[in-house]
């Protein structure tokens, strides 16, 4: 396997374990605090659907009365709430609809993109597993594929087009961590970002040895104290990994 080369430092470059909060969903105080007291190493706010300026500027507000970092997955120019540590911008890259791929990017980069703090942008590689997830029928994405495809769209953006995180997405469902582990062992330079289903420390741990950077979602608002018993499982699997790899 070849070697790898992490790209230069960036604000999710340390991340291994990242909670998603959907600004669309209710979180009580005591359960946010919980979170982002937790030991993860981020908070990502995002959604499929729903999400607007107001519940994104409203969750901004109550995740800052605590120190975690927290960063924004932009879905609509609409909801580009300032004040974030950082920006993801989503690319999916097996979306049927190109406009998903690189449409809606460029229209929102050619009229607002003057406003973004670019050092604190970062693109995402989306690859949607889960073809009965929200992000799958937003986008159209093609999901029935098969490994080969997935390889060669994780090794596309990482090695012709260099973007910094590939995103495995099987959001609702634990996905296949064999195939988790190769497309990371394709990649170059990109931070392979795994999310999708976890809702056990097994599962934790399976995706924390697979992955650079594990994404934790739903669980959260189905079982707050399984949730929470992720991040201890996923910082564990690094100390593995790093004999492994
Ligand atoms: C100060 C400041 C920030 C200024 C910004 C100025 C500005 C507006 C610049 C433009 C920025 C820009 C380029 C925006 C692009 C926005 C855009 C249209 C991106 C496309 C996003 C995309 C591909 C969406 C498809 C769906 C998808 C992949 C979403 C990713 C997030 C995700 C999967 C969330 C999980 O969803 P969830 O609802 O939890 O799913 P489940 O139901 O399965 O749980
Ligand atoms: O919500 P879950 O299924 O944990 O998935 C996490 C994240 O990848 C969703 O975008
Ligand atoms: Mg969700």
């Amino acid at each position: 396997m070849e070697e790898r080369m992490i790209a230069s430092p960036s604000f999710y470059a340390d991340w291994r374990h990242v909670f998603k909060l959907d600004p669309d969903r209710t979180i009580p105080d005591e359960a946010l605090a919980a979170v982002c007291r937790s030991g993860t190493d981020a908070i990502l706010v995002g959604g499929s659907s729903g999400v607007t300026y107001d519940n994104t500027a409203k969750l901004l507000a109550r995740i800052r009365r605590h120190d975690t970092p927290c960063a924004l997955e932009l879905t609509d120019p609409e909801n580009a709430v300032p004040g974030f540590d950082g920006y993801f911008i989503p690319m999916v890259m097996n979306a049927r609809d190109k406009d998903w791929l690189i449409g809606h990017q460029t229209s929102a980069i050619e009229e607002f993109g003057f406003l973004l703090p670019w050092e604190s942008v970062a693109g995402e590689a989306y690859i949607v597993l889960n073809g009965e997830s929200t992000a799958a029928r937003v986008s159209g994405a093609d999901s029935a594929i098969p490994e080969s495809r997935v390889m060669a769209y994780g090794q596309l953006a990482d090695r012709l087009w260099r973007v910094p995180v590939v995103y495995l997405e099987y959001s609702g469902t634990f996905g296949d961590m064999s195939l988790t582990r190769k497309v990371r062992g394709g990649l170059r330079q990109a931070r392979l970002f795994y999310g999708g289903g976890i809702r056990t420390l097994e599962q934790a741990r399976q995706a924390g040895e697979a992955a650079d950077t594990v994404v934790v979602g739903n669980v959260i608002y189905d079982d707050l104290e399984a949730a929470l018993a992720t991040v201890e499982a996923v910082k564990i699997s690094a100390k593995e990994q790093d004999h492994v790899f």
